[in-house]
């Protein structure tokens, strides 16, 4: 299962082929564009998500809402493109209205690509690094969440820190959290620290700045031994970190107690054994779901911190790259905070990962073989 993604944030349209799904799998277009909406949302974005309806239109791959098993090919439409045709022209020179964009601002793509690419015009770099493509990765995800769904596993997140303020009073199941969370502005399930954090990036949107946070991705119903332990390359930790750092600004990415569990000692951070009613039982679930890169059937747990947007209103220092002069650019639009959107991203990455490490152990052309494959490993399990 492999997925490709091409597109420019303000060209006509975005588009995602998905290979290697299998057949007969029901699939929810609203339910595609239902997480495509959850994207566009959330406290602290700006301009361009008021101009955009994402809506995603399928080209091949699905007939009488069902999966044929063979490659999807999704389109997600730019109403902005109306606004940028000229600038974004396929073909001819560039008008003199185009005028480059010269000032890379720090944080974003804009002179490590530009020097990369060897472009004159930032615009050529910043239209693929941006975070529009996120899009395409939203759309990819609920493909494979509608997989997961169908055999009983399901993906949720929830932000639970956002600049300065920690959500730290959660009380409920996985779902309920989740529930709260779908239901709050900044994807939060705490009311308390919902209108801090609204308080927060209204007053960095006053103060010409931008805030980061951290968001939290729980995964319930997932059968032990998805990923290995036997080559670097299969760990599911590692590839679920992978996948979660190549959504745009996310710094870093951690695993149940993930960086805390080097605070403390073993005793207080390793999941005991015990066995009972005929199955094994962890009492608590500090390692978030994962052993030696294999899933352990608790639900995993994974978090990931999103730094503060670089397009600053109140900018910082950089140079001109044509004159090498210092400057301070004015900007015209750019979000102040993202990360409830980057958390719908985040369940996007993390159950595309997980329907792939699904599919290796499944694997089959039809949800039906998969099925059979997994019941049988289940009476497996089950029996030891
Ligand atoms: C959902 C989302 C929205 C974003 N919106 C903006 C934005 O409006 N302005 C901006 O400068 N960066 C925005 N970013 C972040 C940049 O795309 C990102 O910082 C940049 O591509 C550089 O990549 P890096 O931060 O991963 O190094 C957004 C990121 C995400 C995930
Ligand atoms: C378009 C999206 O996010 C964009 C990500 C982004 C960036 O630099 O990453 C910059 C902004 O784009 P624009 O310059 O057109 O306002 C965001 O709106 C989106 O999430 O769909």
């Amino acid at each position: 299962m492999r997925y490709l993604t091409a597109g420019e944030s303000h060209g006509p349209a975005l588009t995602a082929i998905l290979d290697g799904i299998p057949s007969n799998l029901p699939v929810s277009v609203e339910e595609i564009d239902h997480q495509l909406w959850r994207r566009q949302q959330g406290f602290g974005r700006g301009g361009r998500m008021k101009i955009e309806t994402d809506r995603v239109d399928v080209q091949s791959g699905i007939r009488f809402g069902r999966t044929m098993g063979t490659p999807i090919a999704l389109l997600i439409h730019n109403k902005d493109w109306r606004n940028w045709s000229e600038k974004m022209a396929i073909e001819g020179n560039a008008p003199d209205s185009v005028v480059e964009i010269t000032k890379p601002r720090p944080g974003h793509a804009d002179l490590a690509g530009a020097l990369k690419y060897n472009q004159e015009d930032i615009r050529n770099i910043l239209e693929r690094a941006s975070a529009r493509n996120t899009a395409t990765m939203v759309a990819c995800g609920a493909v494979a969440r509608q997989l997961l769904h169908r055999f009983g596993i399901d993906v949720y997140s929830h932000v639970v820190e956002l600049g300065p303020i920690k959500v730290d009073r959660l009380d409920g199941t996985i779902p309920e959290i989740a529930e709260r969370a779908e239901r709050s502005e900044v994807r939060v399930a705490d009311p308390e620290a919902e209108a801090q954090i609204i308080e927060a990036i209204t007053a960095a949107k006053e103060a010409g700045d931008t805030l980061g946070g951290i968001f939290e991705i729980i995964v319930t119903g997932v059968p032990v031994g998805l990923g290995s332990y036997a080559m670097p390359d299969r760990k599911l930790d590692g590839r679920l970190a992978q996948a979660l750092m190549s959504i745009q600004a996310i710094k870093g990415v951690e695993i149940g107690m993930g960086f805390d569990a080097a605070r403390h000692p073993g005793s207080l951070v390793h999941d005991e054994i015990n066995h009972r009613d005929d199955r094994y039982h962890r009492p608590t679930n500090r390692a978030g779901g994962i052993e030696g890169g294999v899933t352990n059937g608790q639900p995993i747990i994974v978090r990931a911190a999103m730094k503060p947007i670089p397009t600053l209103y109140k900018p910082l220092e950089s140079v001109d790259m044509r004159t090498k002069e210092s400057y301070r650019a004015t900007i015209e639009r750019s979000d102040v905070c993202a990360v409830p959107a980057a958390a719908v991203v985040g369940e996007a990455m993390v159950a595309w990962t997980l329907a792939q490490a699904f599919l290796e152990k499944f694997g089959g052309d039809s949800v039906e073989e998969i099925q059979d494959n997994l019941d049988a490993y289940l009476k497996r399990v089950n029996e030891r």
